[in-house]
């Protein structure tokens, strides 16, 4: 389902990821798990067709990033932090709206608000426009709208980040409950403890670079550590990297 070969990418002469390797099956979700900096965001760029890598190759549900991104585009949904909602819609005519981009029918489209509606506790928030919405309910329109389509691919890029406690469950509740046959998740976080609890495989990365990729329990044996974080320590500890996160030096985030 995710096919990474010796992924690179460079801005200008720094190197936020450095071939980087990994496979992931669908069924399951897959966590990019590593602190600030690690190139996470950069690598799920990447996979998203938003970015294009300085060397190495990524294919998606077998369509290649590079040479077939309108392919790509079209069996990934995708969620990162600092995407905007069009202030004047409802969350309603925002999802009948993505489900038009994907060429979907008005019943097939209700049915499947209905659907998300339910999963993802839409509530009025399908009625009240997006210039109105809390964090909370703007994450939740997001997340609905990557999935409008039920995507083959699904791509969460720290999607738990600034969502008070209730929002946060229910998306950490729905990313669990939405694992099926031929659908791959990729979760990224910072955030040990939601990679503990959702994710089935993990690679752990820092300062650009691919530690490990296992299950938890092999990440936790191959470390003789009891829980990811301690796993993490230990693999920057036998990497010899330092701790710190290496940061583009023209670059402020
Ligand atoms: N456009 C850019 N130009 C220069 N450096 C960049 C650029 N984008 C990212 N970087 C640098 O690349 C490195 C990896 O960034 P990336 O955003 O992929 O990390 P991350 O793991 O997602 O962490 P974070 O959660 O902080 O975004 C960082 O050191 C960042 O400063």
């Amino acid at each position: 389902m995710l096919d990474i070969q010796q992924l690179s990418k460079r801005y200008g002469d720094f190197a936020a990821l450095q071939d980087v390797s990994l496979q992931a099956q669908g069924g399951q979700v897959f966590g990019l798990l590593g602190p600030n900096g690690a190139g996470k965001t950069t690598l799920l760029r990447i996979l998203a067709t938003l970015l294009r890598p300085t060397s190495g190759r990524a294919v998606v549900a077998g369509r290649d990033v590079n040479e077939q991104p309108r392919e790509v585009r079209q069996i990934i949904g995708v969620v990162n932090g600092g995407m905007g909602l069009p202030a004047r819609l409802t969350g309603r005519e925002i999802l009948r709206s993505f489900a038009g981009f994907y060429g979907m029918a008005s019943a097939q489209t209700e049915a499947r608000i209905a659907e998300l509606d339910h999963a993802l506790e839409l509530g009025r928030v399908l009625d009240v426009r997006a210039g109105e919405y809390s964090t909370g309910m703007r994450q939740k329109v997001v997340i609905a709208r990557a999935v409008i389509q039920d995507p083959a691919v699904l791509i969460l890029d720290e999607a738990a980040s600034g969502l008070d406690i209730f929002a946060r469950r229910t998306l950490l509740d729905w990313v669990a409950a939405a694992r099926r046959p031929g659908r791959l998740t990729v979760y990224s976080t910072h955030v040990m403890s939601e990679a503990e609890e959702v994710c089935d495989r993990l690679a752990i990365l820092h300062q650009g670079r691919l530690l490990a990729e296992g299950s938890q329990a092999e990440l936790l044996d191959c470390t003789g550590t009891r829980g990811l974080e301690a796993a993490f320590f230990e693999l920057v500890r036998q990497s010899g990297l330092s701790q710190e996160a290496a940061t583009g030096a023209a670059y402020a985030p």
